[in-house]
């Protein structure tokens, strides 16, 4: 089994009279990306900063890589990298010398720099001065530095806010490529469930200081899978109608809706098949649950997320 890189088990903290973290408890095991979806306030870096000791909690328990003491935990932090602070970067310095000025104080060589700068991809930014680069590219640069100390466990807090569409490709790019060629595991938030739903192998969604659903991304596929929906009262017959026409992969819901999710563009031909066999269908169309649809749904909100 794979081993626990951090279980937080009921941490809550208190500001003022305000509990901004309720009891929040998730586990992370080596090779997972956990994404933590909630929208602003809901205690995203809270929950990151209390993760890393950089401020004392008030309730629950902290253990990383197995670690419970004040000097395990001290030890298991120093595996970690965070761009919760993110470091300044020099605006008149190349990527290459921001990282140098980083690797000073690491003991890092020009070996790992360049490899740090392709897995970024920023290995074809030359001279160019940080301050003339894309909001995507610094925050890039901010994360290979963090990689400066080799962390076995990353935690980015909101690393494609602000990014345009391609910059948030590049971002998740990025992030894949710290799992699959280094073994990174990684804790990274969003207010956006879309955003990381191509990345993050698990999701816990926090509103309001409390996990209030965990899923996989197995789960979250399920959910926003696209099917064909048809509305009918005669769902028996309709489903002998699909029997014949050999779908398989439909599921019954309420009693008055089917879900097919297969041959997705033949909607028509299916709602031909079915009014030929007389089935009464008052409604037939291909529908996608939106992502942020149904982040809505679990948060019970109207809110923007
Ligand atoms: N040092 C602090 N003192 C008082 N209140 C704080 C402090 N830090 C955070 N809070 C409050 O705690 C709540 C959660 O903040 P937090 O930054 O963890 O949220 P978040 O989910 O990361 O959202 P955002 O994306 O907006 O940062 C907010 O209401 C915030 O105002």
């Amino acid at each position: 089994m794979a081993e626990i890189i951090l279980k937080a088990a009921n941490i809550s903290k208190i500001y003022g009279k305000h509990k901004v973290l309720d009891n929040v408890s998730i586990k992370i095991k080596r090779g997972m990306i956990y994404g933590l979806i909630g929208e602003n306030g809901a205690g995203k870096s809270t929950f990151m900063r209390a993760v890393m000791g950089l401020i004392a909690i008030d309730g629950g328990d902290i253990e990383l890589f197995g670690e419970t003491s004040t000097k395990g935990l001290q030890h298991a932090r120093r595996k970690m990298g965070q761009s919760i602070e993110m470091p300044a970067l020099y605006p008149d310095l190349s990527a290459r010398e921001n990282l140098q000025v980083q690797a000073a104080n690491g003991g890092v060589g020009e070996r790992e720099i360049a490899d740090l700068l392709r897995l970024m991809n920023l290995e074809h930014t030359g001279k160019k001065k940080t301050k003339h680069f894309s909001l995507g590219m610094r925050q890039r640069l901010a994360i290979a530095s963090t990689l400066i100390t080799n962390p076995e466990f990353l935690i980015l807090d909101e690393p494609t806010n602000g990014l345009d569409p391609s910059g948030i490709v590049e971002m998740r790019d990025m992030i894949q490529r710290l799992v699959t060629e280094r073994g990174i595991t990684v804790l990274l938030s969003s207010h956006l469930l879309d955003e990381l739903s191509q990345i993050a192998t698990h999701y816990g969604i926090l509103h309001e200081g409390k996990i209030i659903n965990e899923l996989s991304k197995e789960d979250l596929a399920r959910v926003a899978r696209q099917y064909i929906e048809v509305e009918t009262t005669e769902v028996e017959k309709a489903v002998v109608v699909l029997d014949e026409m050999g779908i398989q992969d439909y599921e019954v819901i309420n009693g008055i809706e089917i879900h097919i999710y297969e041959r997705l563009d033949e909607a028509a031909a299916i709602n031909r098949a079915l009014v030929f066999e007389n089935v009464r269908v008052s409604r037939i169309g291909t529908t996608r649950q939106k992502l942020e649809d149904y982040f809505l749904q679990l948060t019970g909100g109207t809110k923007n997320v």
